[in-house]
């Protein structure tokens, strides 16, 4: 298969003038129409960028470039499903039926970060010296640009909805203080592809150490009372961009960010209890303080689905944005925000965070505690074996 993937890639050349004949569709009426030529152009502009890469980004990049690149001229994958041995046809296929119903525009705006992104990763990277370390430069699952003040944190396993695996939650990590210590006023999460995140991912329950499952409980509450961590502590205005469908510690994180953005495609959804779990990410603290503890109760321990617009009434979400217009709005709302002093910013986010802090950690501390017991449990674990099994979703 990577044979195959290899020759793929050597002969389309990742270019996606290449890759099919470009033809440009017309594109949803009612966006506005300078901001669409703009769009339009930075789009084209992206393509011309792909050429001049020097170094091949790797397959894995190739597919999501050509994914994003079918979605944004033709839409939701419209081809039938290659054959099982028609193995590049069908990675390609795989790639672009897995954007979904992505909108046209945001398409376009992913593959402008991804090739933006790539540019200055790849630059970098050939100017790093050997043995310098690779995540300083690259990441295996996150975009991480910075312009315009902002330092832009982008989930790219859209393929997985975004699922935290391990590795994510280490580079989520290392972006989040790499972002507290440059020179961008503030920091921005999203998610590439149609989901912000489908939460954890199921398969970090099927790597068993040789210590057992009491020992890998142990791991992932450690992990996650770090990862939470970062979150508490960060010093800067700290933005969620949810452009889709939020699960699991997705959605109780987001009590730790400073305004939290919602596309009208997005949902809100912790399942805890259906997946013999409990709320982690402070949420056992700050979700009843944010809607009441009824409407808490509703979420955390009954698994009631909010929209965004519900989610936006309870207070979890700052303000809601049709999805054909959320990138660009509020990219031109943060550029704004990034503008103004950095510094009295920290020291007014400090303020507002600071006599919390404590009670924060202790929180995140029980939480973690109590989630390492639950994780041994017979409801948890048949839970997990029910979504690896394929006997249920959500
Ligand atoms: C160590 C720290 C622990 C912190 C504690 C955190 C707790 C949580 O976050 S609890 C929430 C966990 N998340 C879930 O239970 C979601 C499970 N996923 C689903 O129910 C569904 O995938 C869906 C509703 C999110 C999307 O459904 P659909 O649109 O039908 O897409 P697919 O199911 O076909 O998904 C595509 C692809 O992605 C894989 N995937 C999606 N989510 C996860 C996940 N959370 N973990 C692992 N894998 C996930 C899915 O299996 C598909 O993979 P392929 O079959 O290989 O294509």
């Amino acid at each position: 298969l990577a044979m195959a993937y290899l020759a793929w890639g050597l002969a389309q050349r990742w270019c996606p003038s290449s890759l099919q004949v470009i033809s440009f569709p017309v594109v949803q009426l009612h966006l506005n129409r300078t901001a669409m030529r703009l769009s339009q152009k930075d789009f084209e502009s992206a393509m011309n960028q792909v050429k001049l890469l020097k170094k091949d980004p790797g397959n894995e990049v190739k597919l999501k470039l050509y994914a994003l690149y079918k979605q944004a001229t033709e839409g939701p994958c419209n081809m039938p499903k290659p054959g099982v041995f028609d193995l590049i046809n069908k990675a390609k296929w795989d790639a672009w039926n897995a954007l979904g119903s992505l909108p046209k525009e945001t398409a376009r705006q992913n593959y402008v970060d991804l090739v933006s992104s790539l540019s200055s990763s790849l630059e970098s990277s050939s100017q790093v010296e050997p043995g310098t370390d690779r995540k300083s430069t690259g990441y295996e699952t996150l975009m991480v640009t910075s312009e315009d003040g902002i330092t832009k944190i982008m989930l790219n396993r859209p393929t997985k909805k975004n699922a935290l695996n391990v590795e994510m939650y280490h580079e989520i990590m290392h972006a989040l203080k790499a972002a507290s210590k440059d020179d961008s006023a503030i920091t921005v999460l999203t998610g590439n592809g149609d989901y912000y995140s489908s939460g954890n991912d199921l398969t970090n329950f099927t790597d068993i150490p040789p210590g057992g499952v009491e020992e890998k409980a142990k791991n992932g509450a450690i992990l996650l009372r770090e990862f939470v961590g970062c979150f508490i502590d960060f010093p800067k205005p700290l933005i969620a961009m949810v452009n889709g469908p939020a699960v699991g510690i997705s959605v109780t994180l987001l009590g730790l960010f400073d305004a939290v953005y919602a596309s009208d495609r997005a949902t809100f959804h912790t399942p805890f209890s259906h997946l013999g779990q409990s709320p982690e990410g402070c949420s056992s603290y700050t979700f009843p303080k944010i809607m009441s503890p009824a409407k808490a109760t509703e979420m955390l321990v009954f698994g009631k689905k909010l929209t965004a617009g519900e989610a936006c009434a309870q207070g979890l979400v700052t303000e809601v944005f049709p999805d054909s217009t959320f990138q660009k709005e509020v990219w031109t709302r943060l550029k704004a925000f990034a503008k103004l002093p950095p510094n009295a910013m920290r020291i007014s986010k400090e303020i507002i965070r600071n006599r919390e802090k404590e009670k924060l950690h202790a929180v995140n501390a029980e939480e973690c505690s109590v989630l390492q017991g639950r994780w041994l449990s017979d409801e948890c674990m048949n839970a997990v074996m029910n979504f690896l099994s394929r006997k249920s979703k959500l």
